[in-house]
């Protein structure tokens, strides 16, 4: 749909549809509780800013915006596979999701002032159906059915990959993931278990926490706040920091951009993947809230 046509059906006081960066078309969100922002390019959250506070999402000022190609940072959607593809090396990382186009379904104020956006898209007999909630804190909702015209049960990966702006990975530790065992993705997909009382950063970091449903805490002293994470219907937690090297080889990410970041993502993958039968729904949330440390 194009920007004149969003605005018309979807525009509110609240929300604007303009030409991002790329000429990619995104949302953009003002209230008195935050400012935010959506492309329609993998429904892609790329910034939220509750009112008072820094800005909570990290965003790769090296970052791609081309149709084909995942922005670099925000919120990306990890969808129906979660990395590689296994025995598929020429498939996308990741998954469709990311890298397709959505369609807006509904914009809405809702009380307390909270900014609903609704987007939906369709990969293969999935229906997805995303719902940002732009408030105080900003909350993520990730609805999938299969079609009911499905053949068989359907297996499928998802990640909401939130990436966090710290002030220095050094310095900052998450709380919440302990004890827990995680697939450790930087020493050979070794599963490993979390016994410190904190996650502390001295290297590059890519691991998958596995059974966790508990609220992460990343504690910020540079910045002064916690970002809390509460999620529902999600069983695995990645946490992830490319570090030096990792980050020189990735052409959308600054050679020391990693020093600002984390990833802490709310996920179903790997043993736990979701199985669906056709007809069937299942929705996995993520809610991202900012306390100021006194
Ligand atoms: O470069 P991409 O496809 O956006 O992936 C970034 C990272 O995403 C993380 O979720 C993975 O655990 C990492 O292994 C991966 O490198």
């Amino acid at each position: 749909m194009k920007l004149e046509d969003l605005n018309q059906r979807f525009g509110i006081a609240e929300v604007k549809f303009v030409a991002g960066q790329g000429g990619l078309i995104k949302a953009v969100v003002t209230s008195d509780q935050c400012e935010g922002e959506i492309y329609i390019h993998g429904a892609h959250v790329t910034h939220f800013q509750p009112t008072n506070q820094k800005p909570v999402l990290w965003m790769s000022e090296q970052s791609v915006f081309e149709a084909e190609k995942a922005i670099r940072g925000g919120v990306p959607i990890c969808f129906p596979w979660f990395g590689p593809l296994a025995g598929h090396p020429k498939a996308p990382g990741h998954g469709w999701a990311r890298t397709r186009s959505w369609d807006v379904v509904k914009t809405s104020l809702r009380e307390g002032n909270v900014v609903e956006l609704v987007m939906r898209t369709e990969i293969e007999d999935f229906a997805l159906a995303y719902t940002v909630r732009f408030g105080e804190v900003l909350s993520l909702e990730l609805h999938v059915t299969l079609s009911p015209q499905a053949a068989a049960t359907v297996t499928y990966e998802e990640a909401m990959h939130t990436y966090l702006t710290v002030s220095d990975i050094h310095s900052v530790s998450i709380r919440g993931l302990e004890p827990a065992g995680y697939i450790d993705k930087v020493d050979g997909g070794t599963t490993k278990m979390e016994t410190g009382s904190a996650i502390r950063f001295d290297g590059e970091c890519d691991r998958v926490y596995l059974e966790t449903t508990s609220t992460t805490r990343l504690t910020d002293p540079g910045m002064k706040r916690i970002i809390t994470i509460s999620k529902s219907h999600s069983h695995n937690t990645v946490v992830w920091n490319p570090w030096v090297d990792k980050s020189a080889r990735m052409p959308d990410f600054g050679d020391n951009e990693w020093q600002g970041m984390v990833c802490i993502e709310t996920a179903n993958i790997g043993k736990r993947s979701i199985e669906l039968k056709p007809g069937k729904s299942h929705t996995m949330t993520a809610t991202i809230a900012v306390d100021q440390l006194d």
